[in-house]
């Protein structure tokens, strides 16, 4: 799976209000690739996931596990039953758990969705890493070491900033994939994000991949935002 794309996050408390959302999407050709994210899943558990699935889009259930190596591997071997596309894990969580998570989601015939580790959230800034995580380095820093970390354990990219992108594909690789949230249109309300980019600047940053949630879930005419989202970063 490659090609830049944008992901629509699903952060819905039911499935009924999700599927309303989505069948407004049913006279597009291409299914727009969503994101099912702790709220959603939460509320309506694994056949959410199916009935999704289902309708023809790809997925990324961004659970974003962070536990023990055994528990990570245990807990990833049962989403690998799952359809999915992507699934993640804390980056935080250490090597030996990123290589658990890889293990636990490979299946017996050696296929596996793709698995990124989330390196610092993007409603974080250099003020939080300092005064609620005591971390000094600079916030770039400390992003590209929890993705080489990732890299090293045989994952497939991170979900950073657009912001870090560029670096981080300078010390992974081009390969090395970048999922990035913290996307808003000019002018478009914040709400919790701290580090944030457009989609047009986004496509610039090199990302493979943009998170939008509220800019498309809220807006007045979701499917003219995701078309616009989609004319910025993808330019079609
Ligand atoms: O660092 C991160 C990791 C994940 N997210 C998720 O992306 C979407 C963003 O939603 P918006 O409404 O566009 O802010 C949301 O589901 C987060 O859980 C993130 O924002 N930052």
């Amino acid at each position: 799976m490659s090609g830049k794309d944008v992901i629509i996050a699903l952060d819905f408390p039911t499935g009924t209000e999700t599927m309303a959302f989505l069948d407004k999407f049913q006279g597009q050709t291409q299914k727009p690739f969503v994101k099912i994210g702790m709220e959603l899943f939460y509320a309506e558990g694994p056949q959410m996931v199916r009935e999704i699935k289902a309708r023809g889009h790809k997925i990324f259930l961004d659970l974003k596990l962070h536990d023990i190596p055994n528990t990570v591997k245990r807990a990833m071997s049962v989403l690998s039953n799952l359809d999915v596309d992507m699934v993640n894990v804390h980056a935080s969580g250490a090597c030996d758990m990123m290589a658990g998570a890889l293990e636990g989601l490979t299946r017996a015939d050696g296929t596996r969705p793709l698995l990124i580790a989330v390196t610092q959230l993007t409603s974080t800034d250099a003020e939080t890493l300092k005064r609620d995580l005591l971390i000094d380095t600079p916030m770039a820093d400390t992003v590209m070491h929890y993705a080489q970390n990732a890299n090293k354990s045989g994952l497939d990219g991170v979900v950073c900033s657009p912001l870090e992108a560029a670096i981080v594909k300078e010390g992974c690789g081009a390969d090395f994939m970048t999922i990035t949230p913290g996307i808003r249109f000019a002018g478009g309300d914040v709400g919790d994000q701290k580090r944030i980019m457009t989609p047009e600047k986004a496509a610039v940053s090199g990302c493979d991949y943009i998170v939008m949630g509220r800019p498309i879930t809220q807006a007045p005419d979701p499917v003219a935002a995701y078309t616009q989202a989609m004319q910025e970063f993808v330019g079609v």
